[in-house]
């Protein structure tokens, strides 16, 4: 499957990490940017390149789907439905992701490393590639973390608001 990945300093480790990941399960994993760390980037364009590639492949008949982080998710998700024919889910868990694909028929989901641990999110991301499918059957797969542009994951209880 094509999927195209943006977005800015807050999750870029994230995203760094994902496509690694993606790329060994054998996907055609199209980054669309930050490539480096710049704490002013803004994530809009990224976003919105993806945004517009995924449909790109889709109106074409590819199999294409959208994963955009953020440190909330929210501006990306944002920023991507501005693109005619993306359908952007904000995915906080597996089962959001899930369900994203499930009965939204989304073809991006965002995510916020910030509120995340990387295992998370590439679990969230994994599971989003998914439809629905007879078995229902879902994986998920670890990664090594780094710290470096995020913030520690916290606990449900305590975690804030921030992006
Ligand atoms: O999540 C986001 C937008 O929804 C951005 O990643 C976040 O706002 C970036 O914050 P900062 O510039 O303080 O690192």
């Amino acid at each position: 499957m094509r999927i195209h990945v943006a977005t800015d300093h807050a999750g870029l480790e994230f995203a760094q990490t994902l496509i690694k990941h993606l790329t060994d399960q054998g996907h055609d994993v199209t980054d669309h940017g930050p490539k480096t760390y710049e704490p002013l980037d803004d994530y809009p364009s990224f976003c919105i390149s993806a945004a517009r590639a995924v449909v790109r492949d889709q109106s074409a008949g590819l199999a294409s789907l959208g994963v955009v982080f953020g440190g909330s998710g929210n501006g990306e998700q944002i920023a991507a439905n501005k693109v005619e024919g993306v359908r952007a889910a904000l995915a906080w868990n597996t089962s959001t992701a899930q369900l994203a694909r499930q009965h939204n028929d989304a073809n991006v989901v965002a995510i916020g490393a910030r509120q995340h641990t990387e295992d998370e999110a590439i679990s969230s991301s994994t599971n989003s590639s998914r439809r629905r499918s007879p078995s229902k059957s879902v994986t998920s797969a670890g990664s090594p973390s780094s710290p470096s542009t995020r913030r520690p994951a916290r606990s449900r209880a305590t975690r804030s608001t921030d992006a």
